[in-house]
């Protein structure tokens, strides 16, 4: 199986943009896991972001931070999630990335985790708190089993900064568009064009926008500014209402 780079890449190559939708694992019960991610791939997704729910998801806006309530009242967590995703290994055909916090994958012993991130088809990881200045040993312990380690691009790094993620970030880099948490926007700031140039140009790895991120409209124009876009909150609201419809036009909006 291709690299999460080379997935995006790939897709880039196409003359498409990245489309990587992201889900909450277990909101609707474990069982939801396998026919979801199925699902997204069925539509030609580029990979799929996994989330895992968390009592304490500091990123988070309302959308997400009830999903994971959901599926923590279900009994989820990233040991059952990461067990289930290698129940049905060989029919994942795109990348997974597992976005979650640090506690679980300390508590859970970084080389079992790393392992387990292998046997389940994960091919990237994204901890959003834990800096830069501390990855270097999720890189060491994670790599060798083709994990590549995610950092997040804030719009307030400044231009040193942003070189320095872009230099050490793995599969692509995640460029926040908007100062706060998760969750849909009506609109974005008007000067993300320079930013996001600034960017692309000190990454030698693909790009992909994210945060606010809801409509077919707005992965057109802020996928017009990167490789591609991840989507969350309407990702999630779409999926929990069990409206097909809206992730085929937001997946559709990136081609
Ligand atoms: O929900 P949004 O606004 O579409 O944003 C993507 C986002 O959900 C997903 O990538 C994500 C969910 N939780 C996070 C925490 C940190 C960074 C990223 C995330």
């Amino acid at each position: 199986m291709t690299t999460l780079q080379q997935a995006i890449e790939q897709v880039n190559d196409a003359g498409q943009k990245a489309f990587v939708p992201y889900i909450m694992a277990g909101d609707g019960g474990l069982a939801t896991v396998k026919p979801t991610i199925l699902q997204l791939q069925a539509l030609g997704v580029t990979a799929i972001e996994v989330g895992i729910p968390f009592t304490d998801p500091v990123a988070d806006g309302p959308t997400i931070e009830q999903a994971g309530e959901r599926a923590l009242a279900a009994g989820v967590n990233l040991r059952n999630v990461l067990a289930e995703l290698a129940s049905f290994r060989e029919e994942i055909t795109v990348p997974l990335v597992i976005m979650t916090y640090f506690n679980p994958v300390l508590a859970y012993g970084l080389e079992a985790f790393a392992q387990s991130c292998e046997a389940g088809g994960v091919k990237g990881l994204i901890v959003p708190d834990v800096p830069l200045e501390e990855s270097a040993i999720l890189r060491e312990v994670l790599n060798p089993y083709g994990v590549a380690i995610v950092q997040l691009v804030s719009l307030t790094s400044p231009p040193e900064r942003i070189a320095r993620i872009a230099a050490a970030s793995q599969g692509f880099v995640y460029a926040v568009t908007v100062n706060g948490i998760t969750g849909a926007r009506a609109s974005f700031a008007n000067d993300l064009d320079h930013h996001f140039a600034q960017l692309c140009e000190a990454s030698a790895i693909p790009v992909l926008a994210g945060f606010g991120i809801s409509t077919p409209a707005q992965v057109v124009s802020m996928g017009a500014l990167a490789n591609g876009v991840i989507v969350g909150s309407a990702i999630v609201t779409a999926l929990h209402n069990g409206d097909s419809q809206t992730i085929e036009d937001l997946v559709a909006a990136s081609r």
